[in-house]
């Protein structure tokens, strides 16, 4: 993978919502620069900005301060070369798996490719999640994972240069989701997509990512440390356990949640002033990597 050429770049990125008596700072100040082909995981408590960050990139928010270049443009909208995958995989529930995906190749595909590419390609993304079997279904005769597993598919058959997930695996259970990682490191490792994913979970963050930017809380949040993972690919979740590198990327983590950002959580709160939500605490569930 080469990280020579950062494709994506978020500078002096601040974020201010507007609220009832003036301006609630979510952001402030965040800088960072992402290569073509990275695997970058978002990690913080939360409430910190994690979506906010994903969702100016997205180009669904515009950031108040600063901004966001991919490729040297400034993103001002959303656009196909950045596909979002949300942890509810908000599929349209008339449309089949296929006609789910088939609208948004569609969308992208429709001068370039003819009926036939189209509908050939369409399938490949569906079997790329093992969906091939279920592409007549609609959502609500699909599994949570499957319906995940469908956004999934949707999303990288735009062919995106940035895949943007905001906890795609949140809602599935630990087997459904260990699966998932899986695919998605290998459908990454073969097409080389750029993945910008907020998780809540250490051990996902440490298994797929080349780098994992760790949060402040808010409000004026920011990032925290950046800790490169430098794990080779492939990487298989039961040799890791027992990895010394990985166990010190997890040990390094929990230290910025639990130690660092836990002793500002502790501090007294200005008044006015929100904090994040100690019950929305990412977790380390070993049973994910069991
Ligand atoms: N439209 C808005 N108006 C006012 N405040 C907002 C708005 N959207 C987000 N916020 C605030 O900005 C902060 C960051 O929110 P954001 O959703 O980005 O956090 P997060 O890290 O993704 O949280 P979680 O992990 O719980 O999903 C929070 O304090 C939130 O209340």
């Amino acid at each position: 993978m080469s990280h020579s050429r950062p494709h994506l770049e978020l500078s002096s990125v601040g974020m201010g919502f507007p609220v009832k008596g003036g301006t609630f700072t979510a952001l402030e100040d965040v800088n960072l620069r992402v290569a073509e082909g990275e695997f970058i995981s978002l990690i913080g408590h939360s409430g910190c900005g994690k979506s906010t960050v994903l969702n100016i990139i997205a180009g669904l928010m515009r950031a108040t301060r600063g901004g966001c270049l991919l490729d040297g443009r400034e993103v001002t909208e959303p656009g196909p070369e950045r596909a979002v995958v949300f942890q509810n995989h908000s599929l349209m529930p008339w449309l089949t798996a296929y006609g789910n995906v088939e609208l948004a190749v569609r969308q992208v595909f429709r001068r370039s490719m003819t009926r036939q590419q189209r509908r050939d390609w369409v399938i490949h993304n569906l079997e790329l999640v093992h969906m091939g079997h279920a592409i007549d279904k609609r959502p609500d005769e699909l599994s949570g994972g499957m319906r995940q597993r469908v956004g999934i598919a949707r999303a990288l058959a735009m062919q995106p240069k940035v895949l943007l997930m905001d906890e795609p695996f949140g809602a599935l259970d630990a087997l459904t989701r260990a699966h998932l990682q899986d695919s998605l490191m290998e459908i990454q490792r073969e097409l080389n997509s750029t993945v910008i994913m907020i998780t809540h979970d250490v051990d996902e963050a440490v298994l797929l990512s080349d780098r994992i930017v760790m949060m402040t809380n808010g409000p004026a949040a920011t990032i925290g440390e950046v800790l490169d993972v430098p794990l080779a690919r492939p990487r298989d979740r039961v040799g890791l356990a027992d990895c010394a590198e990985y166990n010190r990327c997890r040990q390094s983590v929990l230290s910025f949640l639990y130690e660092k950002q836990q002793k500002v959580m502790s501090m007294p709160r200005k008044s006015g002033e929100a904090r994040g939500d100690p019950e929305g605490a990412p977790s380390a569930s070993g049973a994910v990597n069991a």
